[in-house]
């Protein structure tokens, strides 16, 4: 199952728009508090739209807390301060547990969760024209990356017809 972890997120619309990626994707995921808004904000909930009930979702006091939850998981950190590039790992396992964990938005990942999680450090390429990506535009390209792998297990890939759509003859 593929995981999404918010650490310590602030910005509720970010949350929110998450949460429908989540939702969409069968995607669990899980809030690291302390949480910059409540669960019950207007933002978030207008976000997430009708889909908040749809979300697999956990919350943990902190992310040791979550590592001991899933000792057999496997952990991505995603920070543009990452030495590898997202897409060269391989997330097409979707037998295990794979957790995409991202930085509160001011902030990002603590430096120590960093230093010590190195070699599971993922960057996003991205010019030099901002500083960051959008926090919720990074989970939804990991998630469909992973997805992508997954030769999108468990997804509607047929796209529905619209028998109303009227085509125009040549
Ligand atoms: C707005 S950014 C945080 C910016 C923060 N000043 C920093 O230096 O990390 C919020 C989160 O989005 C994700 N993110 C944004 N841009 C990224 C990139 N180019 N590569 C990987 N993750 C990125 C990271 O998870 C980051 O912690």
């Amino acid at each position: 199952m593929n995981h999404i972890v918010l650490f310590q997120p602030e910005i509720p619309a970010n949350t929110g728009n998450i949460s429908r990626t989540c939702a969409g994707t069968n995607t669990a995921l899980h809030l690291i508090r302390p949480l910059g808004f409540s669960i019950e904000d207007k933002y978030l909930k207008r976000a997430g739209l009708d889909y908040w009930d749809s979300v697999n979702l956990s919350m943990h006091d902190s992310l040791e807390e979550l590592f001991d939850k899933y000792p057999d998981g496997k952990f991505y950190f995603i920070t543009k301060f990452g030495e590898h590039t997202y897409s060269d790992f391989d997330y097409s396992d979707t037998s295990s547990d794979i957790f995409f964990v991202f930085g509160k938005e001011t902030t990002g990942l603590p430096d120590s969760v960093l230093r010590d999680h190195r070699e599971n450090c993922l960057r996003i390429p991205m010019s030099d024209n901002i500083r960051s990506l959008n926090l919720s535009n990074t989970a939804a390209i990991l998630t469909y990356e992973a997805l992508r792998q997954q030769n999108f297990q468990h997804m509607n890939v047929e796209a529905p017809t619209y028998d109303h759509i009227v085509f125009e003859k040549d």
